[in-house]
């Protein structure tokens, strides 16, 4: 089952995650002590939000990862998977590797990018980091969602993630069969969501269709159809 750090999915319960979506420094502070009071077990710094507004430097991200107490997802989500900041290959190898140095337990890079960023997955290794591959459509549930799959699992990744914007049920049906089928199959834990208020279920029943971690909301939510972390944590202390 997914482990990060500390943090472990159980057959009956995921992994609860959420995610840092400061802006600037003051919001960063703040969200940093929310995000260690909180029912989380794990922590993702999506740093596209603080980038899309300042430059952000090694010893910035050597006091994220030493304020939060909890194991820790850099995530980096570019604009064209719903993101807040543009790809640029130069920026992103050198703060995840930065992030990477300062003890990150795991690193979100998205497929797309997978292909340039070999010496990263190097450097991951190296350090014992867990890398997520990731997939996202922020519009729709895409009709060759298998390809997606498929590309993800046979790429040099440690945990595949999913997440699709679900427009109707039938949409979060279809993920979350194509999820159990992988899930059924393959060796490597895997996390998927159907983004949306259509897909909110999948983020509290994906554990039984092989989705070993899930995201509530701190502040905002890091993608739309997120719960509330508290009452995400509810459910999963109650079920
Ligand atoms: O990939 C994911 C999943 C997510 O998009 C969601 O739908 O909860 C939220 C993102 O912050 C995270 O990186």
């Amino acid at each position: 089952m997914l482990k990060i750090g500390n943090a472990q999915a159980t057959a009956k319960r995921p992994i609860i995650a959420t995610s840092i979506t400061a802006q600037n420094v003051t919001e960063l502070l703040a969200q940093m002590k929310l995000a260690n009071a909180s029912a989380a077990d794990v922590i993702e710094w999506r740093i596209d939000y603080l980038l899309a507004k300042q430059p952000v430097d090694s010893a910035l991200i050597r006091q994220v990862r030493q304020t939060v107490i909890k194991p820790m997802i850099f995530t980096w989500r570019t604009a064209t998977e719903g993101g807040l900041f543009g790809f640029n290959a130069k920026m992103y190898r050198k703060l995840y590797l930065l992030a990477i140095k300062a003890g990150f337990e795991a690193i979100d890079i998205e497929a797309a990018w997978l292909f340039e960023m070999t010496p990263l997955l190097t450097a991951a290794r190296q350090h014992r980091v867990v890398v997520i591959g990731s997939y996202h459509h922020p519009k729709r549930t895409p009709n060759d969602l298998r390809a997606h799959f498929d590309k993800l699992f046979s790429a040099p990744v440690d945990v595949v993630k999913v997440a699709t914007f679900a427009n109707d049920a039938a949409d979060v049906d279809r993920l979350q069969t194509v999820s159990a089928d992988y899930a059924a199959h393959q060796v490597k834990p895997l996390i998927t969501m159907a983004m949306g208020s259509v897909g909110q279920r999948s983020r509290l029943e994906g554990l039984r269709y092989g989705s070993e971690l899930t995201f509530g909301a701190l502040v905002n939510a890091s993608a739309p159809g997120q719960l509330a972390l508290a009452d995400l944590a509810k459910h999963f202390s109650t079920h």
